[in-house]
């Protein structure tokens, strides 16, 4: 019996369906960038095709070429049409993890419309998620995820080095995760015990560690967390009298920068002649509420005085390179006035689990509703997942690089030479190392 080409082809086409099928799982399991290119996203995209016109029929998106109206023998009568048009879709693009597709929005329509619809596409699509945005005037695109990117971060790429730029994980959306203190200038991390906040601000300082930036500790927990980066600070105050002195000679450099501006005629440190320019500050509070507790009257007056420098430098740093990054487990109104109005000044902000609400909302209260409601979903086992908002008032889940005390230390030690000398900010070494601003 002879088997023609046609039988041949055919076999071979199932050897490799079947082979595809049976290396799915562990493919899935073990390379799921992998996996994704060769079977999730071909899979994934016959799906959206093949779903597309009942998918937006049943949900209102489809609409008919001629009126639901029409007059019949003399009445008017209303109906549901034959066969309404769903909006125009083009190919779905691949991307990291996911689709992206763009639809022509039909006359009449808005991203609105399609907003309520993103849970019916995930599930119809069997997605981890879907999201949606407009670039375009009349055109929507629906950015699939296929898998929650959050569960093990891995940075796909490294961004190109720019100053008092840290990439610290990654966002639900399948970006990375960026702290920009030159976008946003000041940052408040809140988060329960355990949730994470200490490995955030060890994958801050490891970032910012090769740059030309001077970074002060303040950790009224005895040093025991910002102690592991001793090597490139320029100064750690563990003591609420240390904490006090460090911050009154910062707004003292604050002011001096201030003058120099005023003296040159700049209008911040960044419009400086290359001369006279100035590292740029970033001053790492851990448990802020340590600072603000007043147990005797002695301490009343230190607290105030904290509280007034702290609030200085949040108003005026931004422009003159001084840069605050405060972190806390409990972070409520009722440490005083002095932290909600400190708060107004922290446009970047990044809540993880916390287990009181007044925590949570002087993180996000002020910006977005939702995005306190989903801070609050954060469970006890999602360890460094936080939700992240910046000066845009967008917000967005992301999770942190694991990065263990000891990397933290090991990245410290390397650039310690960088650490530039307090006070007067001499910097260490004339080498050309580390990213200048
Ligand atoms: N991004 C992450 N991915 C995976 N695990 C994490 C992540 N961040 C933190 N963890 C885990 O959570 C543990 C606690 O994290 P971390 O020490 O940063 O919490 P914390 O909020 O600073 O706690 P505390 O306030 O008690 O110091 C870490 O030992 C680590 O095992």
């Amino acid at each position: 019996m002879s088997v023609s080409v046609l039988q041949l082809l055919w076999l071979g086409f199932l050897a490799v369906v079947l082979i595809g099928l049976s290396i799915a799982p562990g493919l899935r399991r073990t390379h799921p960038h992998l996996w994704w290119c060769l079977l999730g996203y071909p899979a994934a995209l016959i799906r959206v095709l093949l779903t597309w016109r009942r998918l937006t029929t049943n949900l209102g998106l489809a609409v008919a070429r001629r009126p639901a109206r029409a007059v019949v023998g003399g009445m008017a009568v209303r109906g549901d049409p034959l066969r309404p048009v769903p909006p125009r879709i083009g190919l779905p693009k691949l991307r990291r993890g996911g689709l992206e597709v763009t639809v022509r929005l039909h006359p009449g329509q808005t991203p609105d419309h399609y907003c309520e619809t993103v849970e019916a596409l995930t599930h119809t699509w069997r997605v981890h998620s879907v999201r949606l945005f407009s670039s375009e005037r009349g055109f929507v695109t629906l950015s699939a995820l296929a898998w929650d990117p959050l569960v093990a971060p891995v940075l796909p790429y490294r961004l190109r080095e720019r100053p008092l730029r840290a990439v610290v994980g990654l966002l639900e959306d399948g970006r990375a995760w960026v702290i920009d203190l030159r976008r946003a200038p000041h940052w408040l991390i809140v988060g329960a015990t355990r949730s994470g906040k200490s490995t955030l601000v060890a994958a801050l300082v490891k970032e910012l560690a090769p740059q030309r930036v001077a970074l002060f500790g303040i950790d009224l927990k005895g040093g025991m967390e910002l102690s592991l980066f001793e090597d490139r600070l320029s100064a750690l105050a563990s003591t609420r009298t240390e904490a006090a002195r460090l911050l009154a000679d910062l707004v003292a450099e604050t002011e001096a920068r201030m003058q120099l501006c005023r003296s040159v005629g700049a209008r911040s440190v960044w419009d400086l002649p290359a001369k006279l320019r100035k590292s740029p500050i970033v001053v790492i509070v851990d448990e802020v509420a340590e600072l603000y507790l007043v147990a005797t009257r002695d301490d009343k007056a230190e607290v105030g005085e904290i509280s007034t420098h702290l609030l200085r430098l949040a108003q005026l740093g931004a422009a003159l390179g001084v840069h605050l990054v405060i972190a806390g487990q409990r972070v409520g109104s009722d440490l005083g006035p002095g932290v909600t109005a400190l708060r107004a000044q922290l446009a970047g902000r990044v809540c993880h689990r916390v287990s009181d609400e007044g925590t949570a909302e002087m993180a996000l209260g002020d910006l977005n509703k939702d995005a306190l409601a989903a801070a609050q979903r954060i469970t006890l086992a999602e360890q460094g997942v936080a939700i992240t908002a910046d000066t845009d008032g967008q917000w967005i889940r992301a999770r942190s690089i694991h990065i263990t005390p000891e990397q933290a230390r090991r990245a410290a030690r390397k650039h310690a030479r960088l650490a530039p000398s307090w006070p007067g900010l001499h910097a260490a070494d004339e080498s050309d190392e580390g990213v200048y601003v």
